[in-house]
């Protein structure tokens, strides 16, 4: 059906009918489950099938025949995108039975809802609606059946809880829904009391009444006012006007009907906003209709009477397409048929659609009458359409229609209120003054629903009723509009067969099940298959379907040849088929030859393409799988040339990293060890010292010679040894810095040590030259005295008295002996040769020292002595030397002048040793 729809673009329609009990709702359940798995994935179709819990709540009840029988009508219509998935849908509801809130029949129950929330509400929500059991609500008890067996209501709360979620209503929203269900219930238990001989009531302030204002948002006042008053126009004048006890009554039930009614078209609007198509509208659709059965009780009300109505309408929706559409196409072709009879329930649809005199009209026109009752109207009936095949009047009140089902005979008690189904003004003005919202928009939806025209074939005669419209033409204009959206789709009937009248399953009454057969013409269905043609098709649309399979080429005939050719290269016998103007008609299982056969050519023809098309798409792929791995392959290197290059960088930064805390590592390692060592040295050595020095104690008194040394060191003496380790270590610290100190001071010394090496290797030079000439004028002095001595020593027998006697006393001073004059002479010659002797001696020395202390100074020789010291102390004694020999020489000069004096010849010598001496300057 899916692919048929978006396939022929035409919206479909399923339209599922049966006796009450029969299985309607479960298989429009089944429907959608169905479609929503073929068109689901994008999770509106979860939403689609939890609609289903809360529209069971609020309008199936357990009724004598079915424990979850419908009491409502219910269109759903399911939006499909262009691709087939489900876009979105819309639920309209027909004619919800109002009545079942404040009435039902011993054994049933009202509305699930009211039992679920009575079992399942949570303990907070209990408190705040302040609900009671259900055995506590007029409403709920006037029927003596509270549960249905192997059902859990509080379960069924808690499912419809998380499905309200799953639709998008609020928590809020949800709250107040209950708080309108525990107002019906409350309002059920308001009761009244007589206050004057006119029997006028007003309500009873009780819990009752407190608890219906709390919940709805009024004034408990006002809602006792709205209850038991009415306030009229009468001229030109506002009057109020007190109720009687059934008035009163009467009107709290319609409030609570309305209550009811107004919170059921909420939720349904609710699950509409929740599932809306919106832009997703493509105008593909598959409908299901789930409407009430057709009921037969022993006691047949207004509902009943709307129900059999629409479902007599249905019947004919049935019939049109099963019988006489069928039948009409097969005359209009010209086809050879013997026309098949079947019920026509036009004559019933007749009596109820009728005007002015059908049971609508009359019963709309009873209901405006003011003086109008349930009797007057039943009398009415009997008068106008007795004549009627389908109508028989009964006794009392009560009247018989004969519907494609069967007979039912109804009982006119409350058809006028029920159609008229009158709430009052004031307690629509007391709704719309509520401060809860939800009873506003009931009061607001009341008020636009009596003054919006009903659209329709019905209304367009006579216009639009701007009126309170009746529940009867209400209700036949709805199905008006669902019949016409019906006859806009492709059809599809299911019939359900309800097998027993006990709810029991595995038993099958045949004679129910014959009768429902019968009634809703399945056997006249089944009889028009078998001898119709069901399945038929245009010629051209047949050539074109089937053309193709046709051995030889038929390209330039005529789509009817074409189609008897196929006809004829199929074998399909005279018997089977009917060729109509148009048309193709064929009977049952004949186009399936032809559709198999079509089915595995075009498999045959997609097997080939496919292959032809992997192929080909596989050479592609290859193609682009070399494009791909050598693209890949450039990528891949690039990127792991560039990671690579990262790498390396990174290891020669670790590499470096490494190489630097290696060495820190080392670095400490080694500091560590020789810390550690030195630690130890100085403790050893401390301690071998303190052993050496006594300071350790043996281990028993004196050790005897022979025995080791077994040395027991002290834990005390453990902790001086530490304190001493310590101060060596600190002394160590200090030396160390010391020894930089003394380290720098010997760069100082060493550079001032090069500026005295340079003076004294000057002064050598000035020294040795001096030396070298009084050495030089020594040994001319020495000669020219030897000369002189031997010129003298001729003389000396002559001159011995007059020499004296020269000689040096110990300061090495010249003592001129007074009478000898040859021994002043060679005393004289010894003094000189002493002088030249000493001075030899003294440079010798003086050399020598100033070249050791050089040798020390440059660390060439190890002493223990200053050399900078040593140095000032030779230079002080070389000067007290130079001076002392000086002064020495000078008197050596005196002298040898004194004896020059007395002797000529050393004159010579003098002058000789004193101009040279002279010429010589000493530097000293
Ligand atoms: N396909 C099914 N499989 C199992 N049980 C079914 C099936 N169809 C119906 N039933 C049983 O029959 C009962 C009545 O079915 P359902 O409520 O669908 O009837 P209905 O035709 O919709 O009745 P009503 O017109 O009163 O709403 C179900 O509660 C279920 O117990």
């Amino acid at each position: 059906m899916v692919l048929c729809f978006l396939a022929d673009e035409v919206n479909q329609s399923i339209i599922i009918s049966g006796e009450s009990g029969a299985g309607k709702t479960e298989t429009a359940k089944i429907a959608m489950q169905y479609l929503a798995v073929l068109g689901g994935g994008s999770g509106i179709e979860y939403e689609i099938l939890k609609t289903n819990p809360i529209l069971e709540a609020f309008g199936n009840a357990k009724t004598l025949r079915n424990d979850n029988s419908s009491r409502f009508g219910k269109l759903i219509e399911i939006h499909f995108s262009e691709t087939g998935k489900i876009s979105g849908a819309k639920i309209q509801t027909f004619l919800l039975e109002k009545s079942r809130v404040v009435q039902c029949a011993e054994g049933e129950r009202s509305y699930h809802i009211f039992y679920q929330l009575c079992a399942g509400a949570p303990r907070a929500l209990r408190e705040k609606l302040n609900l009671k059991d259900v055995d506590e609500y007029k409403y709920l008890k006037q029927s003596n059946c509270y549960s249905i067996t192997g059902v859990n209501d509080a379960e069924h709360f808690h499912i419809v809880k998380e499905a309200l979620d799953i639709v998008h209503v609020s928590k809020e929203d949800q709250e107040s829904v209950f708080a309108m269900l525990a107002a019906v219930l409350w309002l059920g238990n308001v009761s009244f009391t007589i206050i004057d001989n006119e029997n006028h009531v007003e309500a009873v302030q009780d819990e009752s009444l407190i608890n219906v204002a709390k919940l709805i948002g009024c004034d408990a006042a006002d809602l006792n006012l709205a209850l038991s008053t009415r306030k009229m126009r009468v001229g030109s004048d506002n009057i109020v006007q007190k109720l009687t006890l059934s008035q009163a009554v009467e009107t709290r039930d319609a409030l609570a009907k309305s209550i009811y009614a107004g919170l059921f078209e909420w939720l349904v609007e609710q699950i509409n906003k929740s599932l809306a198509v919106g832009k997703r509208l493509t105008g593909r659709s598959i409908s299901i209709l789930d409407i009430y059965g057709f009921e037969s009780f022993d006691r047949n009300s207004f509902e009943q009477f709307c129900i059999n109505y629409a479902n007599e309408r249905l019947q004919q929706h049935f019939n049109r397409h099963l019988f006489k559409l069928e039948q009409e196409e097969y005359i209009q072709d010209g086809i050879d048929w013997a026309k098949v009879d079947f019920d026509d329930n036009q004559d019933c649809l007749h009596l109820f659609e009728k005007k002015p005199l059908g049971l609508l009209s009359l019963l709309n026109e009873e209901s405006t009458f003011p003086n109008g009752t349930d009797y007057t109207f039943a009398n009415k009936l009997k008068q106008h359409l007795n004549s009627n095949p389908c109508f028989k009047g009964e006794r009392e009140k009560a009247f018989t229609v004969s519907h494609f089902a069967g007979e039912v005979t109804y009982d006119t008690t409350g058809f006028l209120e029920k159609n008229r189904d009158l709430l009052h003004l004031d307690s629509i003005q007391l709704l719309s003054s509520c401060s809860c919202h939800l009873p506003k928009a009931f009061a607001s939806n009341m008020l636009n629903q009596s003054e919006k025209p009903v659209v329709g074939p019905l209304h367009k005669a006579g216009g639009a009723d701007s009126q309170k419209l009746s529940v009867a033409t209400k209700f036949k204009g709805q199905l008006f509009q669902l019949m016409q959206r019906l006859e806009s789709t492709t059809p599809h009937f299911i019939r359900c067969i309800k097998p027993n009248n006990f709810q029991s399953p595995g038993s099958y009454e045949q004679g129910l099940v014959l009768q429902q057969l019968r009634c809703c013409g399945v056997l006249e269905v089944v009889r028009i298959s078998r001898s119709g043609y069901p399945t038929r098709m245009p010629h051209q649309k047949f050539a074109k379907r089937y053309g193709f399979l046709l051995l030889e080429n038929a390209a330039s005939q005529d789509s009817l040849s074409v189609s008897v050719a196929i006809l004829h290269q199929f074998n399909i016998l005279p018997e089977m088929y009917q060729v109509g103007y148009t048309k193709l008609f064929f009977r049952t299982g004949q186009i399936g030859i032809l559709e198999d056969t079509r089915n595995r050519t075009l498999h045959g023809i997609l097997r080939v393409q496919s292959c032809f098309r992997g192929h080909q798409a596989c050479r592609h792929f290859k193609e682009l799988q070399r494009g791909i791995a050598t693209i890949q392959s450039f990528v891949r290197g690039d990127k792991t040339r560039k990671e690579y290059a990262v790498l390396l960088q990174r290891h020669r930064a670790a590499v470096i990293i490494q190489k630097q805390i290696k060495g820190m590592n080392a670095k400490k390692t080694f500091k560590n060890i020789r810390d550690a060592s030195i630690v130890i040295q100085s403790a050893i050595r401390g301690w071998s010292v303190r052993r050496c020095s006594g300071d350790i104690g043996f281990k028993s008194g004196v050790p005897k010679a022979d025995e080791p040394d077994e040395v027991l060191v002290k834990s005390s003496f453990l902790a001086e040894l530490q304190r001493r380790v310590l101060k060596a270590e600190a002394a160590l610290r200090e030396k160390e810095e010391e020894n930089d100190i003394l380290h720098q001071r010997l760069l100082q010394y060493e550079n001032r040590w090069s500026e005295y090496e340079l003076k004294m290797k000057s002064m050598e030079e000035v020294w040795q030259k001096q030396m070298r000439s009084l050495q030089s004028s020594l040994s001319i002095a020495k000669k020219s005295l030897a000369v002189d001595e031997s010129e003298r020593s001729s003389d000396a027998s002559i001159n011995t008295s007059d020499d004296r006697e020269y000689c040096w006393d110990t300061g090495n001073n010249l003592k001129v002996p007074e009478s000898n004059g040859l021994r002043p002479m060679s005393a004289g010659l010894s003094v000189i040769s002493r002088l030249a002797e000493e001075f030899e001696q003294r440079s010798q020395v003086f050399g020598d020292d100033a070249k050791f202390l050089v040798e020390v100074k440059s660390g060439q020789v190890d002493a223990s002595l200053n050399p900078d010291r040593e140095l000032r102390r030779l230079k002080q004694m070389f000067e007290t030397w130079k001076k002392d020999y000086a002064t020495r020489l000078r008197e050596t000069k005196v002298v040898l002048n004194k004896l020059g004096n007395e002797d000529g010849a050393l004159d010579k010598v003098k002058k000789k040793f004193w101009g040279r001496r002279n010429s010589t300057r000493f530097g000293f």
